[in-house]
């Protein structure tokens, strides 16, 4: 049985492009995004991969990756379920500041916590570990029984809510987890164990 999970960071937004805090705010792709979307997808295709079912967040950076792969696959068909337990973290007040102005007005320091501590969440925002106290319950009760039960599942999410994904795959503690960089659009393959730990793990780079 092949327990295969795949995981895909949504292609480069408006707002990442523009350096922004985005968090639940529904950007766009920029045509970068989309670029990298279509890439992700002839990866996989390459790769010989078919998928059973996918899963993505309520945000159209995310779906739009997700159809755009899907389009690659040739399987446009596949039943996709959206939810927004699977949607960025919450960035709060800072949504819509630039990282560059954040750091100047409180100091490198202080918006390097806010963007990758474990547990100190941005004001009025998730830290990754509220994060990942929605992904998680989804996460186990919605997708992993059935990539345990022999389906193929692609995923297509944010830097910080596929983290939280990661961190409970790969067994990471918090501090481990924040030092992960997620490219956008690289598909990251699992294959599990019966146990749901990881068999084998490689991503598609480059
Ligand atoms: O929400 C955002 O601004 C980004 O998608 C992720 O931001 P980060 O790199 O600060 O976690």
């Amino acid at each position: 049985m092949e327990r295969l999970l795949v995981l895909v960071r949504h292609g480069q937004s408006e707002w990442n492009l523009k350096n922004l805090f985005t968090g639940w705010k529904d950007v766009d792709l920029t045509d970068k995004g989309v670029a990298e979307a279509i890439s992700a997808g002839k990866k996989l295709k390459d790769e010989g991969l078919r998928f059973d079912a996918c899963y993505t967040s309520a945000l159209k950076r995310a779906q739009r990756t997700l159809d755009l792969m899907l389009a690659e696959l040739g399987q446009n068909d596949l039943p996709i379920t959206r939810d927004q337990a699977l949607n960025e973290r919450d960035y709060g007040d800072l949504v819509g500041l630039n990282k560059d102005d954040a750091r100047e007005k409180w100091g490198d320091e202080q918006v390097h916590v806010w963007r990758r501590s474990y547990d100190v969440p941005p004001p009025g925002g998730e830290s990754l570990k509220d994060t990942a106290a929605r992904v998680l319950p989804y996460f186990k009760e919605h997708i992993l029984p059935r990539v345990l039960g022999g389906e193929r599942i692609l995923v297509s999410a944010h830097g910080n809510s596929l983290r939280a994904l990661i961190m409970d795959l790969e067994k990471m503690s918090g501090e481990e987890i924040v030092k992960r960089e997620l490219g956008t659009g690289v598909p990251m393959i699992y294959r599990l164990n019966e146990d749901a730990s990881v068999a084998e793990y490689r991503d598609l780079k480059g």
